[in-house]
């Protein structure tokens, strides 16, 4: 799939109900461009974007010439390969505008849209059938943090979702934990000290059989860095701090960096 052999970390962003096309274009151009001119920032970086559907086969176009660099990814797709399902796109239109990658069960597809754990778990499979990785997301809300059941209640959506599924296709899986209570504007990024427990049971549930295991929620350029050596994180998905170029390459270096640093510790 052309991916960095080496990536040791995923730096993504969902634009999610942002951008008109034009400014989508002018995103994935910029990107573009930097990714060409500095392509050590994605050494040990794998990056990848997630625009709304409506500007996917632009910012594909766009980013031809650094597919090695960035994966595109869709925010959503159907189960079904195609038929009555007004109002929404399959994964084989999403491959077909680009898509490499399929986000799958954010927290506010379920809280808004209904998405369940049975409906996460056809998404995961369609998205494998047709060779997309799914990029599963899981968290739960701020009572069951409080009630100290979070371990519990990610691990059953992620069982849930990935149930059945055998060691190959597991592999091509990415699983982003993103706590409710940490997201978007009237979210908190959680600490290293609150995210050291999830990881840690996320890490010796599927840790080895997994792609690798994302965290999401309220980073920016400032908290990047510190929640990258969690151990069990192999990197961020990140919404606002990103939505601007400019914030993206920011968290990209601060990736690189760790990635590097890694990367020697591991050579070393
Ligand atoms: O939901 C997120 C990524 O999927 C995170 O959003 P924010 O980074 O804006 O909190």
């Amino acid at each position: 799939m052309g991916l960095a052999a080496t990536s040791s970390c995923w730096i993504g962003t969902s634009w999610k109900m942002t951008k008109t096309l034009a400014e989508a274009r002018r995103y994935a151009a910029g990107l573009a461009e930097t990714l060409q001119a500095r392509p050590e920032l994605t050494d040990a970086v794998q990056a990848f974007v997630i625009p709304p559907h409506t500007a996917l086969a632009e910012v594909d176009r766009q980013l031809q010439h650094v597919q090695a660099q960035v994966l595109l990814g869709a925010q959503n797709a159907h189960w079904e390969d195609a038929g009555a399902w007004t109002g929404e796109i399959s994964v084989p239109q999403a491959a077909d505008a680009g898509a490499r990658l399929i986000e799958i069960g954010h927290s506010e597809r379920r809280e808004h849209f209904g998405e369940t754990v049975e409906i996460t778990a056809l998404k995961v499979r369609a998205a494998l059938r047709h060779g997309l990785r799914p990029l599963l997301c899981v968290g739960e809300p701020a009572s069951v943090r409080d009630a100290d059941e979070a371990e519990e209640f990610i691990l059953a959506q992620v069982r849930g979702a990935l149930a059945g599924l055998d060691s190959a296709q597991l592999a091509r899986v990415l699983v982003a934990y993103e706590p409710i209570w940490a997201i978007g504007e009237h979210g908190r990024p959680a600490t290293a000290q609150e995210l050291a427990a999830p990881f840690a049971a996320l890490d010796r549930a599927y840790g080895a059989q997994v792609e690798a295991v994302l965290y999401g929620g309220s980073v920016n350029q400032d908290n990047a860095a510190e929640l990258l050596e969690i151990p069990g994180v192999d990197g961020l998905f990140v919404g606002r701090s990103a939505w601007g170029l400019d914030g993206y390459l920011e968290l990209l270096k601060i990736g690189a960096s760790h990635g590097r640093a890694h990367r020697g510790r591991l050579d070393g």
